[in-house]
């Protein structure tokens, strides 16, 4: 079942969860590679994680840098804990 978080949850969440902060609402994150090919791999790595969990981010990407916002679009955009999870994994693909 889908949890939105509340705001004490969500601050909880950030801790355990460095570089990532919420902005336009969302669970967001940074990331600058050394060239477009490491950051594309890492989207790969993403897309596979997003594919086992059922999730899917959105993914902005300009030659290295790539961001990444989180949010549940069946739960109003709201944050949830399927982007805390998303998040968690993601966290160790970088
Ligand atoms: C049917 C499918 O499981 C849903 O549409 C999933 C897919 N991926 C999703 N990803 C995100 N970020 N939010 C969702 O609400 C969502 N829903």
């Amino acid at each position: 079942m889908t949890e939105v978080l509340t705001p004490p949850q969500l601050e909880d969440a950030l801790k355990q969860l460095p570089g990532w902060s919420i902005d336009d609402n969302k669970l967001t994150r940074t990331w600058r590679f050394a060239d477009f090919k490491q950051a594309f791999a890492f989207l790969t790595r993403v897309a596979d994680a997003a594919e086992q969990q059922g999730h899917h981010p959105e993914i902005y990407n300009v030659y290295a840098t790539v961001r990444i916002q989180l949010s549940t679009h069946d739960a109003d955009d709201r944050i949830t804990d399927k982007d805390t999870a998303l998040a968690t994994a993601i966290q160790k693909l970088s």
